[in-house]
């Protein structure tokens, strides 16, 4: 049998006691990129915080498998606080100390961190002089410099132009190989640009899991929509909200 790593669910729920629930979900997200796509308050947030080990579930379990030797968890949340006032550098060395990077090596890691996500000539730039797409990769930067199995980013192409996205998309592209990256997104055209798998959530519930070639097929003529993709989606989020 080959080894391989993935992040695993078990029966997994959280419940708030405004009454939403997550879940119960149960399933294997293995490596490559997972879109999590669904409508505001779907729970994609919710997942986030669980899988990140923010908050606890209500019942079940959330959890890594790792047979390969990698290991560690990054996270981007919907809203990354930065040190405005810090530099690139100063601000990944510091989080690759609070990873617990060792002494000799987190110079190298900030620098291989921020190389990743195309922002090697801000190296020396104070935060708060970056735009909101290389803030973004920052984030992307931040949740990487200790190199961890697991990347989670919620919502990173959220308020980004079309030529930030992209360079965003290369970003993730770039550093998924070999690694469990899970981007939520309410983009279609992020599912097109990166997906290895869809999850499509509603109300706490999956909608659909599986490729973007599969997806398509659940695209009727009367759904809104310019493209196969957009139609399905609108389709499994409809109905899943129904
Ligand atoms: N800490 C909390 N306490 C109580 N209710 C919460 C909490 N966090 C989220 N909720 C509720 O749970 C539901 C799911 O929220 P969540 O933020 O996970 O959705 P989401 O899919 O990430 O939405 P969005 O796309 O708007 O970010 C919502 O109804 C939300 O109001």
């Amino acid at each position: 049998m080959t080894e391989h790593d993935r992040l695993v669910c078990e029966r997994l729920t959280k419940s708030y006691r405004s009454g939403f629930r997550l879940g119960p979900l149960t399933m294997e997200v293995a490596t490559g990129v997972t879109c999590l796509v669904g409508p505001n308050g779907a729970g994609k947030s919710t997942f986030f915080r669980l899988a990140a080990g923010v908050d606890r579930p209500s019942s079940g379990s959330i959890g890594v498998v790792a047979e390969t030797g990698g290991a560690g968890l990054g996270y981007l949340p919907q809203e990354p606080k930065l040190p405005n006032s810090a530099t690139c550098e100063e601000f990944l060395h510091h989080v690759a100390w609070l990873q617990r990077v060792p002494r000799r090596d987190r110079a190298g890691a900030a620098s291989h961190a921020l190389d990743q996500v195309g922002l090697s000539d801000r190296r020396n730039a104070r935060i708060g002089t970056l735009s909101g797409g290389m803030r973004r990769r920052l984030g992307i930067a931040h949740a990487l410099v200790h190199d961890p199995l697991v990347l989670l980013l919620d919502e990173p192409t959220v308020g980004l132009d079309p030529r930030q996205r992209i360079a965003l998309r290369e970003a993730v592209a770039a550093v998924s190989r070999n690694r469990i990256v899970i981007v939520s997104t309410h983009l279609v055209e992020d599912v097109r640009g990166l997906a290895d798998r869809v999850v499509i959530l509603g109300e706490g519930q999956v909608a659909y899991d599986g490729d973007v070639a599969s997806l398509e097929a659940h695209a009727t003529d009367d759904a809104p929509g310019d493209t196969d993709l957009e139609r399905a989606i609108a389709v499994l989020m409809t109905g899943a909200s129904e």
